[in-house]
């Protein structure tokens, strides 16, 4: 399968991407790259280093322009819209490169996207259930924190609007087992509460843990794609081969 648009569907879709092409100065990453994210599922997107995950990524909450086709947020022509109206839209983005204030406290990288007190205070109660340590730290500096510790603020800064499509950028990496399972605690929490999340790993088996459905791109396209399931582990390292 190398679309996995589910066209007839595009409209009832989280997330679709129709034909998705964008890049950087004359270099196209993303080529006519088709996909669609059901509501509330995770999907894994994997692949190769360099294939154009982050890309697509940035692409979709409109960090870089699409320079062709259509990005449908339930439903809705979204395409040309930038990063502040996709995140008032409930799309929030967990990057992979700088992405806390180191010198602000957990408090305020906390509070960055909110409008309100009221938000901060419903958005940490959300945000402590799944990692309670932030709850006893909130004035100490999150350049301060451990690594491990710092994943998890991220989410957790993702999560603080209850986003409806959460997109989060190779969270695992370097983290320790127990920190990963706590993630994928998370994950799985607010997917049952509805949560559409898309999800770029490397970590196999953290994909394996917590999808639904996986794609993996080649050269800024999806090369093959399913359900999760039990062929899904060897068709995966068939491609992630190096
Ligand atoms: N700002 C940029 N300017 C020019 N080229 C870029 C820029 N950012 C990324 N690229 C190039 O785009 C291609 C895809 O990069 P991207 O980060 O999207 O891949 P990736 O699949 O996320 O890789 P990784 O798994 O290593 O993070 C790479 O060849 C990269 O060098």
């Amino acid at each position: 399968m190398t679309d996995v648009l589910d066209r007839p569907a595009a409209t009832t879709a989280k997330l679709a991407l129709e034909d998705i092409t964008s890049g950087y100065g004359n270099v196209e990453i993303i080529k006519s790259l088709s996909l669609g994210v059901r509501p509330g599922e995770i999907f894994a997107l994997m692949g190769k280093n360099g294939m154009g995950k982050t890309t697509l990524l940035k692409t979709i909450v409109g960090l870089l322009p699409a320079r062709r086709g259509r990005i449908l947020l339930d439903g809705a022509d979204v395409t040309k819209k930038g990063p502040k109206t996709m995140a008032d839209a409930g799309v929030a983005y967990a990057p992979q490169e700088q992405p806390l204030f180191q010198d602000l406290s957990i408090r305020d990288n906390l509070r960055l996207a909110l409008r309100s007190d009221r938000a901060l205070a419903e958005g940490l109660e959300r945000v402590y259930g799944h990692f309670p340590f932030l709850a006893d730290r909130l004035a100490q500096k999150a350049g301060t924190l451990s690594g491990g510790e710092q994943k998890m603020l991220i989410i957790a800064r993702a999560m603080m609007t209850a986003p409806k499509l959460l997109l989060i950028d190779e969270i695992s990496e370097g983290l320790q087992p127990t920190v990963i399972e706590r993630i994928a605690a998370a994950l799985r929490d607010e997917r049952a509460n509805g949560t559409t999340v898309l999800i770029v790993e490397q970590h196999l088996a953290f994909a394996l843990s917590i999808a639904d459905r996986w794609a993996v791109m080649k050269l800024g396209q999806i090369d093959d794609a399913g359900e999760i399931g039990p062929d899904t582990e060897a068709r995966m390292l068939e491609h992630l081969r190096i």
